[in-house]
């Protein structure tokens, strides 16, 4: 299990990770969620080792990770933000070379390579270079030299950025596989839905600090809305559509009414509640032209936690 304590980290006057705390148990996966600049990249360095933090502690499995070698680091893998991969080296070889970095040798090493190589879905592309490798497939080309001396948790950082969307598919079903072997992932995005189609946990920060450590399931159960109601006004020469919006607002069941035009989306406290609006609109006269109902995003949490969106 990894434990992350008090972690601290300045640049000159900003303060780019300000006392994170979290666990990741072991084989659990951790959506490590936040925009832009929220101190991701700073936590898993100082996770990892590679940049000394200014307080705090990380532990794995009880033993501290600390900068230099030691037993714990040799535990867990970082895939970094920024690729790092021999471009005129073929696959196999650059894998080869960081396997020797990890100590790795002969026959142990060659088969070590195969098998990252196989898990990644490069196995076809073994001697061709990188730099004729889609984005993807460089990425995916990292995870595998993550993986040759077997870490117990992978930390990948933001790993589908400047990736097609092809791609992010092999990539997620890569991590899917790492998953079902009941391996540890600690997972960095600015991306709700990747996050949540992978991880059990989500971690959000925000200006270095943890604003919300929960299952998926806790954090929709923290929503303030939790059902979406959309519907497009047929008519709108009728009654001008922020007279209906205001009218709805007011309706039980109602915790928020947005619109666009003849669009109006209606957030729901319950899913309850779709019925009785559908019934007032209709018993006011107002036809519609379409209506749909939707699940609360989860996007929106971090909406309800600062106020600002994810991507501003
Ligand atoms: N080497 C550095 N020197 C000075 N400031 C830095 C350095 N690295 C990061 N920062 C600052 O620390 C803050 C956190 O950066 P960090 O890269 O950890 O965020 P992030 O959440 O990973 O964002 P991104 O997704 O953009 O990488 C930012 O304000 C950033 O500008």
């Amino acid at each position: 299990m990894l434990s992350v304590s008090g972690l601290s980290k300045s640049y000159g006057e900003r303060r780019a990770v300000d006392g994170v705390s979290f666990q990741v148990q072991r084989g659990q996966t951790v959506g490590l969620l936040g925009p832009n600049g929220a101190g991701k990249s700073t936590t898993v360095s100082m996770i990892c080792g590679l940049i000394k933090a200014d307080g705090g502690t990380v532990t794995l499995d009880g033993e501290p990770v600390g900068q230099g070698a030691s037993a714990a680091k040799q535990k867990l893998g970082l895939v970094p933000q920024d690729l790092a991969l021999y471009e005129e080296l073929p696959a196999i070889e650059n894998l080869k070379l960081f396997g020797a970095l990890y100590g790795l040798k002969g026959a142990t090493l060659k088969k070590r390579a195969e098998e990252v190589l196989a898990l990644v879905g490069l196995s076809d592309r073994a001697k061709d270079k990188p730099s004729t490798f889609s984005g993807g497939m460089k990425r995916r080309l990292n995870i595998a030299a993550a993986l040759l001396h077997d870490p117990q948790l992978l930390i990948l950082d933001e790993p589908t950025v400047g990736v097609d969307p092809q791609s992010r598919n092999a990539i997620f079903d890569t991590l899917e596989a790492l998953k079902a072997q009941g391996r540890s992932l600690i997972y960095t995005s600015h991306y709700m839905e990747e996050v949540e189609r992978l991880a059990d946990h989500i971690v959000i920060i925000d200006h270095g600090k943890v604003l919300a450590d929960a299952e998926p399931a806790e954090l929709y159960r923290r929503l303030p809305a939790q059902a979406a109601l959309q519907v497009e006004l047929a008519d709108t020469a009728r009654m001008p559509a922020e007279t209906v919006v205001a009218a709805l607002a007011g309706l039980p069941g109602v915790a928020a009414v947005r619109h666009e035009g003849a669009q109006i989306d209606i957030s729901l406290h319950a899913t309850i509640h779709a019925a009785p609006v559908l019934r007032w609109l209709d018993e006011q006269g107002h036809a519609l032209a379409h209506f749909s109902t939707a699940r609360t995003k989860l996007e929106d949490i971090f909406l309800s936690l600062t106020g600002r969106t994810l991507r501003d």
